[in-house]
């Protein structure tokens, strides 16, 4: 660790950039503790049992391995269409075909979201509906040439380019880019860390 604890408001168990993003985007600083997980989704587990699963695993072995005082927050974010889960793509093909089964669809982006101080743990989903319009397979593979979907839950981000295949969404957009600010604001609450604490 390059720094004391004290200088964070809380560690964050991910790898995700956009998770950092959005914890700063409410003003909190976070001590980074990547965990890696086998996430592979167990024989008839539904979709909000693996997300809450892997969010509440992630802050565990955050905790474990990074020893650290301070609230720890793991997450997953899944793609769900028809109660099947889409991961991340493992390559141009497999994206192209995640892209084209959204395609003229309403599907779901689900994520949990678990915080973890010694032995106490907290966890919540959020559940957001997200309608694509009409898909060509060519600017689907167009789309796959930026790069964006290979390390995105479903091929693609909200935030970048994928934006033109967005119709419409229902529920909490930071949800769908990884995070729920408002529910993770209120979990943080429960331990003791305030966004827009008056000083
Ligand atoms: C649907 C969608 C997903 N995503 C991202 C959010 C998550 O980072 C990723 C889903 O993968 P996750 O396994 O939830 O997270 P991760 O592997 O990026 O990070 P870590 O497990 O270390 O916390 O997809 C977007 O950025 N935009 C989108 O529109």
């Amino acid at each position: 660790m390059q720094n004391s604890d004290s200088s964070y408001d809380l560690c964050l168990a991910s790898a995700s950039p956009r998770r950092e993003a959005l914890l700063e985007q409410i003003g909190l600083k976070c001590l980074k503790y990547p965990v890696d997980l086998n996430e592979s989704v167990l024989p008839g587990e539904a979709a909000p049992s693996y997300v809450m699963r892997l969010a509440e695993q992630k802050a565990l072995a955050g905790q474990e391995r990074s020893g650290t005082n301070l609230p720890v927050l793991g997450s997953d974010t899944s793609v769900v269409h028809q109660g099947k889960i889409l991961g991340k793509p493992k390559n141009k093909r497999h994206a192209v075909d995640m892209l084209m089964q959204l395609s003229g669809q309403t599907h779901q982006v689900m994520t949990g979201v678990a915080v973890c101080q010694g032995r106490r743990i907290l966890s919540l989903i959020s559940v957001t509906d997200v309608s694509f319009r009409v898909l060509t397979e060519d600017e689907c593979l167009a789309y796959c040439d930026s790069g964006e979907p290979f390390d995105k839950a479903g091929g693609y981000g909200i935030q970048g380019l994928a934006a033109v295949f967005v119709r419409s969404v229902s529920g909490s957009y930071s949800n769908v880019v990884g995070l729920p600010l408002f529910e993770t604001a209120e979990l943080l609450n429960q331990f003791g860390i305030r966004v827009l604490e008056p000083s």
